[in-house]
């Protein structure tokens, strides 16, 4: 049986597993492992293919980045140099864009309770769209811009109604979501009316966001439907303009065979077509679209390396495989069941020998599982492992559990690694300068990392 993957990975002259044209094992040992590996080729693609399809719709579009999936300085470059926006959630993620070189007209900042100095920062710096989330706090938009004298463009964030995405917590479009304005009781259309009445807001349309890791287009038809129709609606029966429509993000990756996402351009074509549909039969022109993809972008461009340990027998034979990273740089695998694929750096395509394995981390946690049954060649200690698609949401929800310090981050490209993010130190998880140098007056320190 062969090893079955969910997309080809490269294989070097000397069988190695080849990222971004740099040998997985070369990398493992040079910066040390766990490591996390993204090509930077193929987030640019994507974010180009976004570019393509949105630029060939009728109304035009633009993608804004889903930062909360992985921001780093290394990322949020590309992201700037390939022309996207990006979706931002909190001060330090508005810093990095703006440091990145993203105009802040391209931001789109979200978040279901704004803190008062994000909202004037957003004012402040001219962020191009906040989502408003809430009637709460669209009051509190309004007074942020009325205090500086500056207009803020808002798009209202609705509920659709709609159910999509891998796993409960991941579903945020139905009506029971802590996200978005309701419609069927009449709030939105009092957000838009609100809007309308302000002299510092400007409303540039509205936004749905109905899940993640969604792999399948209906859910996305049907959101579309329902908010486009809504805008109508509000432009029909009180002249609300309406010149975007952002559909959020959500759309899956790979992660085991057999996962087949939707393309890039389908689901944009898709979109594009029933909201430029809906407003033309309502005799309006097609609003410019906008999606926030994290996931689609920076998932399958990221892969994890581990470096085995113990390996051990169990009474009932299975085979347990423990590498030196586990939950606290993937808690996917806890949080919702998340599936992956591992194979070996040395061997990647190698056939499978004997049951499959059980991967698990080295937490003190029993649910530190990274892989529940890995079909892979028969391995030993101190052989590096690779777990693929791992660039969303990792990093981003690394913690230091068991004190160890999150990995560092390798951006590859063309046969070349940089270090994008140096890996944590002990100290710096732990303490102030001051607190250690009370704790250790004398002698030098050392790092853990
Ligand atoms: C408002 C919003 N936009 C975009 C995203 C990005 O989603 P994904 O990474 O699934 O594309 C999320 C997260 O699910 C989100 O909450
Ligand atoms: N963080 C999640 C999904 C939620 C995305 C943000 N709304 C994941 O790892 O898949």
């Amino acid at each position: 049986m062969e090893l079955e993957l969910p997309f080809d990975v490269d294989v070097n002259r000397d069988g190695h597993l080849s990222l971004g044209g740099c040998d997985a094992l070369e990398l493992a040992e040079r910066w040390g492992t766990p490591l996390y590996v993204v090509d930077e080729q193929a987030v640019r693609q994507r974010c180009r293919r976004y570019r393509r399809a949105l630029e060939a719709l009728p109304g035009g579009g633009l993608a804004v980045y889903a930062a909360k999936a992985f921001w780093v300085g290394g990322m949020a470059r590309i992201v700037a140099e390939e022309g996207l926006g990006a979706d931002v959630s909190s001060e330090t993620e508005v810093h990095l864009a703006l440091a990145a070189g993203i105009p802040p007209e391209r931001l789109v900042l979200h978040g279901n309770n704004k803190s008062p100095s994000e909202m004037e920062l957003a004012v402040r710096v001219g962020v191009g769209r906040v989502v408003a989330d809430s009637l709460w706090e669209l009051e509190r938009l309004g007074e942020a811009a009325a205090r500086a004298g500056r207009p803020l463009g808002v798009l209202l964030r609705i509920q659709p109604g709609v159910r999509a995405g891998f796993h409960d917590a991941m579903q945020t479009g139905h009506e029971s979501s802590k996200f978005g304005i309701p419609v069927e009781d009449g709030q939105a259309r009092q957000a838009v009316v609100r809007v309308m009445g302000h002299p510092y807001l400007e409303l540039r349309g509205y936004h749905v966001h109905i899940g993640s890791q969604i792999l399948e287009l209906e859910p996305y038809r049907q959101a579309a439907r329902v908010v486009a129709g809504f805008a109508v609606q509000m432009a029909r029966e009180l002249g609300a303009p309406c010149a975007e429509i952002d559909m959020g993000g959500g759309l899956g990756a790979r992660y085991v065979a057999g996962d087949r996402p939707p393309s890039i351009e389908a689901l944009v074509e898709t979109v594009g077509r029933v909201v430029a549909d809906v407003f033309a039969s309502a005799g309006l022109a097609a609003p410019a679209l906008l999606v926030e993809p994290g996931r689609s972008i920076v998932a399958e461009a990221g892969t994890t390396l581990y470096r085995v340990g113990a390996i051990k027998r169990l009474a009932s034979g299975q085979v347990v495989v423990a590498v030196d990273g586990g939950m606290s740089d993937n808690p996917r695998v806890a949080l919702y069941g998340a599936r992956y694929t591992a194979v070996l750096a040395r061997d990647p395509r190698g056939r499978p020998e004997g049951r499959p394995v059980r991967i698990v981390g080295r937490l003190c946690e029993s649910g530190d599982v990274l892989i529940e049954a890995a079909p892979l060649p028969s391995l030993a200690s101190g052989d590096v492992l690779a777990v693929l698609t791992t660039g969303a949401y990792h990093l981003a929800m690394a913690s230091n559990y068991n004190g160890l310090p999150r990995p560092a981050v390798v951006g590859v490209s063309e046969g070349r690694a940089r270090l994008w993010v140096r890996r944590e130190r002990w100290e710096e998880m732990t303490a102030t300068d001051e607190v250690l140098a009370r704790l250790a007056p004398t002698g030098p320190r050392t790092s853990g990392a």
